[in-house]
């Protein structure tokens, strides 16, 4: 069985829920590791009040004992602290006029999921569409994610983030070892490691805030640590490069992906593009250069993996764009939800973790095994073989 996870949960409701299926038994979980990547996603210069609402923890329900995966489903939930304050609105049935009624959310914000979602599911009340399509959901991807990271970490296998681009401000290219990319851009508000760039992301997030407008921007994922050969040229679907773009695009706002050096690729020649083959006795096949981003042929070639995400702003402007009544077809503005201004430096955080569930995955299905042993066992044996090539 390939690895899996399901998420539920609305974000004013009680609590998000994710089932893992197809771990393997004997993986030592980092509980507090685990809620790390949980917090640092709810940072970054830009969130709402929403985020001082919540202290996202998670906890494991299911599939762990004495902090050891039993090879059964993990299940995990994420409470929403914030339930507390819904709770009559998300309960009770509203009556005209009543506090819940007011609630009601019926002018589509032009941007979410709100006027498509309640057209397909023949919803008037747009809030049971908002509810769902909120990138809270991304609280429980990044807890399902962080187990994936901790397996992958057991063999070796880093994971960083970064914000390259808010707005029209472009952070310098950081030359850093994957360690201390970690852990400079831990410390900025807006995750890069380039201070110029950081005040100057900082004051365009505020500008833009203060304008009642909202700002998107650029992420990067890089990988380290990877064996040659995950994924596969065989089939379409189990190319890994084109597994990562759906898992990045699918997270709420991403609207681009790019693999290496992306869309540069089409404007520079094939001799500036390709990667040239090297082999030392020491470092065995390698390249000269990584702009293939860590992929040829929808496998890795040993090289870091290095993925871009373009993060849309967020649709829900406190100066909102026009829209129209549900129910009288009257033009009127969008509803106004609370909201962030931007969101860029949390959604890195999103973007490593869907990025890295998808390598997990991908890794178990080349190594796999029940057990931490039976993987480090074959991950082992394949290393030989490709020494030995
Ligand atoms: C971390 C994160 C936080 C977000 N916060 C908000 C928000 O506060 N308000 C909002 O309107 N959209 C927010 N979004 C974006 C919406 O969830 C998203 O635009 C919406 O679900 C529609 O999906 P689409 O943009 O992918 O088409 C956020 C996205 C992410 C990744
Ligand atoms: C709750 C989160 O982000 C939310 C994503 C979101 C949206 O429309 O996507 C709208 C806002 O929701 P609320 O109205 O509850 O403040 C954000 O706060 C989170 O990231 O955990």
């Amino acid at each position: 069985m390939s690895l899996r996870y399901l998420t539920a949960g609305e974000t004013h409701g009680p609590q998000l829920t994710a089932i893992i299926e197809g771990l393997p038994s004997n993986l030592e979980l980092d509980f507090e590791a685990l809620n790390f990547q949980l917090q640092r996603r709810q940072k970054g210069h830009g969130r709402g009040r929403r985020m001082q609402i919540e202290t996202d923890t998670a906890q494991i329900v299911g599939g762990v004992r004495h902090g050891r995966t039993t090879g059964a489903p993990v299940a995990v939930i994420v409470e929403n602290k914030d339930w507390k304050h819904w709770t009559s609105v998300m309960n009770i049935e509203p009556v005209e006029g009543s506090d819940e009624a007011k609630r009601r959310v019926f002018r589509p914000r032009p941007g979410h999921a709100d006027l498509n979602g309640g057209l397909k599911y023949n919803l008037k009340d747009l809030r049971n569409v908002l509810e769902r399509s909120s990138a809270r959901e991304t609280a429980a991807r990044v807890a399902v994610g962080a187990i994936a990271r901790q397996l992958l970490a057991a063999f070796g296998i880093k994971v960083a983030g970064h914000v390259v681009s808010i707005g029209e401000v472009v952070a310098a290219t950081p030359n850093l070892s994957i360690d201390e990319l970690i852990s400079v851009t831990e410390e900025s508000p807006v995750r890069v490691a380039d201070k110029d760039a950081e005040q100057k992301m900082i004051e365009l997030i505020d500008r833009m805030k203060s304008e009642g407008d909202t700002i998107g921007g650029v992420v990067e994922c890089i990988i380290t640590g990877l064996p040659v050969g995950l994924g596969s040229h065989v089939q379409w679907d189990r190319k890994l490069d084109g597994r990562i773009a759906q898992a990045v695009v699918s997270i709420n706002a991403f609207k681009g992906v790019e693999v290496g050096i992306g869309f540069e690729a089409a404007r520079i020649p094939g001799s500036k593009v390709h990667d040239e083959i090297l082999h030392t006795a020491e470092k065995g096949f390698h390249r000269a250069s990584n702009r293939a981003g860590g992929f040829e042929g929808g496998m890795t070639t040993g090289e870091p993996i290095v993925v871009r995400g373009v993060m849309k702003p967020i649709p829900t402007l406190y100066k909102p764009l026009a829209s129209v009544d549900i129910d009288t077809k009257e033009p009127f503005t969008a509803q106004v939800e609370r909201s962030d201004a931007c969101a860029v430096p949390a959604a890195s955080v999103v973007m490593e973790h869907v990025v890295t569930w998808e390598v997990a995955k991908a890794f178990l299905e080349k190594f796999g095994g029940d057990s931490i042993e039976e993987i480090r066992a074959n991950l082992d044996n394949y290393i030989r073989q490709v020494e030995a090539y």
